[in-house]
């Protein structure tokens, strides 16, 4: 091998086969310089329609585009190199049928360079997920708390409560793995369920709020760095960058006021 072998991106069979493994690391990003970052740590770098709500400021995840998506996703993909980038498919645009999905898929994937797609629903959306993978775009599941379904669910709350709904979280989860799907994110489910569900699948089970009962963990990034002021319960904060950036430019703007900044080091002469 020579001193330059360019690092080769994890591959989906690579992340196919950490079922049971050392858990998977996933986290989210939106931008080159934290996908960088993120790109040291984990195997796998989502570009989350979550960024609808971190970073544009929208009340859920419906509003955001295939064009925001394909924008944060080039973004990622060009400060990165050893994860792969999985890109959110987003509201409206996977939805309507197979044809719509590999269209729209078929763009993120060509303009963006990701290494698979995510999209929402079990069942229902087993027929679409098999078109995508059997034309070869790779794809991730995702289920339980499904975001995007916020409206018909009433709200962002935890499944799986009532012990009478896990058949059908179960059956979502062997539909999308029948389907051909790489991996699975499991959200918001209570721990029993998420147990369940990565015991009935091969496919590895990546989590959120779904317990470490999980082949892989997965955070929304400005979350864990403490970057989106109040987050669910099963964040946790693993740095408080919000008081450091609001501690900082505290600072500037003082430094502004009182004619300190900028001083010797800042200055031409
Ligand atoms: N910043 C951010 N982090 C996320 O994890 C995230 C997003 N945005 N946007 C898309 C979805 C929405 N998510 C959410 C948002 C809120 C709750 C929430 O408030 N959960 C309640 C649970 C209530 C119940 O038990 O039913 C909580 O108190 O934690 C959960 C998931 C997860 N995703
Ligand atoms: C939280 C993860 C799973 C996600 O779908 C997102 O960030 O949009
Ligand atoms: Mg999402």
């Amino acid at each position: 091998m020579s001193a330059h072998a360019p690092i080769r991106r994890f591959t989906v069979p690579q992340i196919a086969a950490r079922k049971g493994d050392t858990p998977i690391v996933a986290l989210t990003a939106y931008t080159a310089p934290m996908a960088a970052m993120v790109d040291q740590h984990a195997e796998v770098i989502l570009v989350g329609d979550s960024v609808g709500m971190v970073i544009h400021g929208l009340p859920s995840t419906i509003g955001v585009t295939l064009d925001m998506m394909i924008l944060h996703g080039q973004a990622v993909m060009r400060g990165s190199e050893r994860a792969i980038v999985v890109v959110d498919m987003p509201f409206g645009s996977y939805e309507e049928s197979p044809q719509q999905a590999f269209r729209n898929a078929g763009r993120i994937m060509a303009e963006t360079g990701c290494g698979a797609v995510k999209l929402e629903g079990g069942l229902r959306m087993a027929d679409t997920i098999r078109f995508l993978t059997e034309r070869g775009i790779p794809v991730m599941g995702h289920i339980g708390l499904t975001p995007q379904a916020t409206n018909t669910m009433g709200g962002f709350k935890t499944q799986g409560r009532d012990q009478a709904t896990w058949p059908a979280h179960i059956a979502d989860a062997r539909a999308v793995e029948q389907a051909g799907a790489f991996s699975l994110v499991v959200e918001g489910v209570i721990e029993g369920l998420a147990d369940q569900i990565t015991q009935s699948v091969a496919i590895p089970t990546i989590g959120i709020g779904a317990s470490n009962r999980c082949d892989g963990q997965i955070l929304v990034l400005d979350d864990m760095l403490g970057l989106s002021g109040r987050v669910p319960r099963f964040v946790r904060k693993f740095g408080d960058l919000g008081t450091q950036a609001s501690d900082a430019i505290a600072e500037y703007a003082a430094a502004v006021r009182d004619r300190s900044f900028p001083s010797e080091a800042q200055v031409y002469r």
